[in-house]
């Protein structure tokens, strides 16, 4: 996937909807049970039931990880069921990976090559040589933690170091590594008041924005302080989407609210 082709997929859509696909057994509507394979069978009927409203997907690999190798190839299945059936979206395995350099390549290679992924997210608290294995490869991106949505983030993200806030300085020196053209960062929806800062050190990146929905953040804010001149956001919504329902309308009911997210940002654009 490429930059163009996402910010043109944005635009046709008036969409910048990610949606995350944070698939608990616990949270499905009971019938699923019965599948072959659960959290295939939800994830399908999330993906038929809202693609033409985002122009993102985010598995979060801990949710399929906790079901051990039933869980990898639902992974698998969904991956490829997105590249099958939907290619012009943009796939993030969110797994927040990074380590030292021979073993991030590794891990790039598995999300990159083996899954087909069209991007990463990953830490930045190893430094330049964890993250730019995962900046070798053409048209996959790498998504870096900047300012995160949760409370924890004032442990060390906002903490000041040099006089600026640790998460500036990550921005700042990320942006310096080689192929940085291919790094987009997460900044939190829940902190929407710093994007204005955010932009100012990277103008031209995407941002990735989780917390909306579940975890409060305004979409209104977000845009008015981290929209670019191309958007340069994609705005994902996991739990306030995927869990609208447990009964068996869950699909139409998570259309609903994709629809929703989807109208108010065709608002605001
Ligand atoms: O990297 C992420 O996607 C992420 C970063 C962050 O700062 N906050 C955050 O919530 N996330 C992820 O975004 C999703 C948010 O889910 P909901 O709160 O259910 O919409 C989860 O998969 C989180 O792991």
């Amino acid at each position: 996937m490429t930059l163009h082709k996402l910010t043109q997929q944005i635009q046709e859509k008036k969409s910048f909807l990610c949606v995350g696909l944070d698939i608990d057994l616990e949270k499905i509507p009971a019938h699923l049970l019965q599948e072959e394979d659960p959290i295939f069978a939800f994830a399908k009927a999330i993906i038929d039931a809202t693609h033409d409203l985002c122009v993102a997907y985010k598995p979060n690999t801990a949710f399929f990880e906790a079901y051990g190798v039933k869980g990898w190839q639902a992974l698998e299945k969904t991956i490829n069921y997105l590249n099958e059936n939907y290619p012009d979206h943009f796939t993030i395995a969110d797994a927040k990976r990074g380590d030292i350099g021979n073993t991030s390549t590794r891990y790039a290679k598995a999300f990159y090559e083996d899954l087909n992924f069209d991007s990463v997210t990953i830490a930045p608290y190893m430094g330049k040589d964890s993250v730019e294995p995962f900046l070798d490869f053409e048209d996959k991106f790498a998504i870096l933690l900047a300012l995160t949505s949760n409370a924890g983030s004032a442990d060390f993200q906002t903490k000041s170091v040099d006089g600026k806030p640790l998460y500036q300085e990550v921005l700042k020196t990320a942006s310096q590594y080689q192929h940085s053209e291919r790094l987009m960062y997460v900044v939190g929806a829940t902190k929407a008041e710093y994007l204005s800062n955010i932009r100012a050190i990277v103008p031209d990146a995407f941002l990735l924005v989780p917390g909306v929905g579940a975890q409060g953040g305004s979409l209104s804010e977000v845009v008015k302080y981290g929209k670019n001149d191309q958007v340069g956001l994609l705005v994902n919504s996991s739990r306030g989407i995927i869990y609208a329902s447990v009964e068996s309308d869950f699909a139409q009911a998570a259309r609903a609210k994709a629809l929703e997210l989807q109208q108010e940002m065709a608002g605001l654009l």
